[in-house]
């Protein structure tokens, strides 16, 4: 099975977490991307929801999908969202923000009263870290910035290479917030919460990948038989 066909089933799984009336925070990424297309199929037949986009690109395929639109302003306690990762463990601790939008992401998380994650099996992992984790940060002192990180980072046990993101123009990445992204290739994160706390103490970072105590539930698509076969970890 590809991947993509995994991620679609992790996605048509979601949506059936979805009432009528519900607040959705909508996620970002290929696998965020297939959740908001089936959820624009059963809008279409009569479902009734309203949804915050966690980036400009899926407020365009939300926009397409027909689903409504809100701001977290408007609708600032959401009753679930549903989004991609770029690794979870068994904690359901996650990296996210391989897309660039882990700032948006967030926000719309923590304002959720649900998290469920979908993923393809390849996204778990025992520990963080295999996955260059995104650091957002401001363009301002970026070189200071830089350093400052490298210090948190070895503070906490982690060692490796922090490069800025670049674009396909080979320019630095620029997310829907007007930051730019580091992206530090780790290996591994012996300590997740302690590397949170001191990345989140360097100024000039404005967030992190590490979504920790975020997500309440996931839905692990893995390969079987040539089948997916669902796996559900915490509430999903
Ligand atoms: O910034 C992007 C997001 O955190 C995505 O949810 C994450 O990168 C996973 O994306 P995908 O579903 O494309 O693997």
């Amino acid at each position: 099975m590809s991947p993509a066909e995994l991620k679609r089933a992790a996605a048509a799984r979601a949506v059936g977490l979805v009432e009528d009336g519900m607040r959705l925070g909508l996620g970002t990424g290929s696998t965020a991307a297939l959740f908001v297309e089936l959820l624009g199929e059963r809008v279409r037949a009569g479902l009734s929801v309203v949804g915050v986009p966690t980036s400009e690109a899926t407020r365009v395929a939300a926009e397409a999908a027909g689903i409504p639109l809100t701001t977290l302003d408007a609708a600032p306690d959401l009753d679930l969202t549903i989004d991609g990762a770029d690794e979870i463990d068994p904690q359901l601790r996650l990296i996210k923000g391989g897309g660039g939008a882990l700032l948006r992401e967030k926000i719309v998380a923590a304002a959720s009263r649900r998290m469920v994650v979908i993923v393809d099996g390849a996204k778990r992992v025992e520990t963080l870290g295999r996955f260059p984790l995104p650091i957002e940060v401001v363009p301002f002192g970026l070189v200071a910035t830089t350093l400052a990180v490298a210090a948190a980072l070895r503070s906490t046990g982690c060692a490796g290479p922090l490069a800025v993101r670049k674009g396909a123009d080979g320019a630095p990445f620029v997310t829907d917030g007007g930051h730019f992204i580091l992206d530090a290739g780790l290996s591994r994160i012996p300590d997740p919460e302690a590397l949170g706390r001191a990345l989140v103490a360097v100024p000039g970072v404005v967030e992190h990948g590490l979504f920790l105590g975020l997500a309440t539930g996931a839905i692990v698509a893995e390969a079987a038989d040539g089948q997916p076969r669902i796996v559900t970890l915490g509430a999903a």
